[in-house]
């Protein structure tokens, strides 16, 4: 096993993050909406007019709480409306789920299966992302698992999720100067808070609540993540 700080550009080359620059062959950052954890048959709608304000390039369904018959039956109209607006639909922590609804991928925790049979069960078409927490380590693994995205968090505190790793922004400009799968930046991001991790190298930030918790309203969010994001 390869030690985490042996990998740490900060470690090797302090000036690193300093002079960060993104390929400009990648493309630029997008958003990556994910559900709230508890959703009932009116959150189409929501999603719809979500999307009207501002555009996410995917969706992730994480429904917490609820058993797959269940996800399935509110996932069905989530998924139509991904499709007509070309947004990819992700299933969370559910390989035969995501099997099941002909999901366009899923998204695997460290707890949630290898990517190897993920893709051996969904496809060579599947988008598979694995949580990758802060570690350079387990992103190498995944990568080499067949992983299309990896994800790094929680960058911020967060009450979606309980989180116990935090990396540094450094991170994802290691990545993607070394790797071609886009990564993705999650937990606790903001439009606010959102510019550094853009700026460092993510090619996703993936964002729940920020957008579902906003008190001005989800179209307000949206409009706010599509400004920082240049659309
Ligand atoms: C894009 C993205 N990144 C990380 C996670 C977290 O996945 P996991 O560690 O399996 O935790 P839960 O989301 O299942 O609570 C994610 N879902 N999406
Ligand atoms: C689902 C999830 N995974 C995380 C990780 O660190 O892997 S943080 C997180 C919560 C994302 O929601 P919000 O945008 O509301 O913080
Ligand atoms: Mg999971």
């Amino acid at each position: 096993m390869i030690d985490d700080d042996e990998l740490d550009p900060l470690a090797l080359d302090p000036g690193f993050a300093d002079r960060f620059e993104r390929d400009p062959r990648r493309p630029a950052c997008q958003l990556y909406l994910i559900s709230p954890p508890a959703i009932d048959a009116g959150f189409r709608d929501r999603l719809a007019a979500a999307l009207d304000a501002g555009p996410a390039r995917a969706f992730q369904l994480r429904l917490k709480g609820i058993d797959d018959h269940a996800i399935a039956a509110l996932a069905e109209p989530i998924q139509r409306l991904c499709a007509d607006r070309e947004v990819t639909f992700i299933v969370n922590d559910s390989v035969g789920l995501a099997k099941r609804l002909g999901a366009d991928g899923v998204h695997l925790g460290q707890d949630d299966g290898d990517p190897r049979d993920a893709r051996a069960m969904l496809g060579p078409q599947a988008q598979i992302g694995v949580t990758c927490h802060d570690s350079r380590h387990l992103a190498m693994e995944a990568g080499e698992a067949g992983a299309d995205y990896v994800a790094f968090g929680a960058f911020y505190p967060t009450s979606t999720k309980d989180t116990r790793h935090t990396p540094e922004p450094s991170i994802l400009g290691w990545w993607t100067t070394l790797f071609e799968p886009p990564c993705v930046a999650i937990g606790g991001i903001t439009p606010a808070n959102a510019p550094p991790l853009i700026a460092a190298g993510a090619d996703f930030i993936a964002v729940s609540g920020a957008v579902w918790n906003d008190p001005q309203g989800d179209a307000a969010a949206m409009k706010a993540f599509a400004a920082v994001l240049g659309h």
